[in-house]
């Protein structure tokens, strides 16, 4: 297993670990034969090894594979990659090694997008580069794409950071991309919803630990996990002696994802799903319902044909959600995608 970033706190004689993810996405444009899934598990290892993770467990449907890491998840598809890792991994750093593996191995020479996120570390300090700030993030994203834009939303001490090459509707760029797109036709519907949740209740907590839990799947159950969004295959992992991640995967190709650090001084907790649903009113009830956090990150990526281009207006509607308030909200119209991000806080009890 990968070095471990546990680091110990005199203060509260508890462990802190940085539960927030880095999460980088590169679609591929569609090539023939192309398929991302021609590189081979020892090539993963090797670039896993790039970032300071590793895979703990495998599983698959027709259209992606779903690794489980010592830090987080990976899930490639014939031309999606994706790599979400906490800790003080270093997926940036492995980008280089992935176009190469891409264009040599699956076929896959040109990029279409792009999409980097991340919440503010709880202690940016301890992150290696180009981890250490998002300038230096940028600048080496730069490097390889050319020609992206970032983003800062929400408060500056709790905010969520963007690197994506969509530009911004109505710019001299996406009318350039609208035409390219209208010529290859190369566009798919498409939704992300992201919940990064952090001060989470604490006997919720207690089921992920050895503690509590005999085994993964005692906790996904105890915790209603597998009742988020039913009918996945669920590969489960439950770390010792705390922590936990999943990774669901459904018949039709979408995915679901959750990691937990459990530890009181630093609990965190992170949701991710592409399911394509027109409200995700339900899902988002159901998270907050199995993990009640004291405050939560949600964004929404959606295209305009997707069944959930019409969930993030909903939500514009809402200055509340349940017992939560909406602290800040921002909205961004790209070129074929539309976001909304959010910060909420829990009302004073
Ligand atoms: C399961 S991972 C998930 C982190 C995730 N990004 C999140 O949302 O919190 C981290 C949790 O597992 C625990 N853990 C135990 N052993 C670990 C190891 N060898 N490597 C990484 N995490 C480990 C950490 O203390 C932490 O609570």
């Amino acid at each position: 297993m990968a070095e471990t970033e546990i680091i110990s706190n005199s203060e509260s004689n508890d462990q802190f670990f940085e539960g927030v993810e880095k999460l980088i996405e590169i679609w591929f444009t569609p090539a023939k034969n192309a398929d991302l899934r021609k590189i081979t598990r020892q090539q993963w290892e090797n670039v896993l090894k790039i970032v300071r993770c590793e895979i703990i467990s495998f599983t698959q449907s027709e259209q992606v594979d779903a690794y489980v890491l010592s830090e987080s998840s990976m899930f490639v598809s014939r031309r999606r990659w994706i790599l979400k890792t906490c800790g003080t991994t270093t997926p940036l750093r492995c980008v280089r090694a992935v176009l190469a593996l891409a264009q040599d191995v699956a076929g896959h020479s040109c990029v279409h997008n792009v999409f980097y996120s991340r919440r503010e570390f709880a202690r940016p300090e301890v992150q290696l580069k180009p981890h250490d700030n998002f300038d230096s993030e940028v600048k080496l994203l730069d490097s390889f794409f050319g020609d992206g834009r970032a983003y800062i939303m929400g408060p500056e001490k709790d905010c969520w950071y963007l690197y994506t090459l969509l530009p911004l509707e109505g710019t001299v760029a996406a009318v350039e991309k609208e035409q390219q797109e209208a010529e290859s036709g190369r566009g798919e519907p498409d939704q992300t919803i992201e919940i990064l949740m952090s001060d989470l209740d604490p006997q919720v907590m207690d089921i992920f630990t050895r503690e509590h839990s005999h085994d993964a799947a005692y906790a996904t159950k105890e915790s209603g996990i597998d009742k988020i969004l039913p009918g996945m295959v669920i590969d489960d992992f439950l770390f010792d002696p705390c922590g936990y991640s999943m990774n669901g995967v459904a018949k039709d190709g979408c995915y679901m994802t959750i990691h937990i650090t459990p530890e009181r001084a630093c609990s965190y907790v992170s949701f991710e799903s592409n399911v394509p649903v027109s409200s995700y009113d339900e899902v988002i009830a159901r998270v907050l319902a199995a993990f009640r956090p004291a405050k939560f990150v949600l964004t929404i990526f959606a295209t305009p044909d997707s069944p959930a281009a019409d969930a993030y207006r909903q939500l514009r509607k809402y200055r509340s959600l349940s017992a939560y308030e909406e602290q800040e909200a921002q909205y961004c119209r790209f070129s074929g995608y539309e976001l909304q991000y959010a910060l909420y806080c829990k009302f004073p009890s």
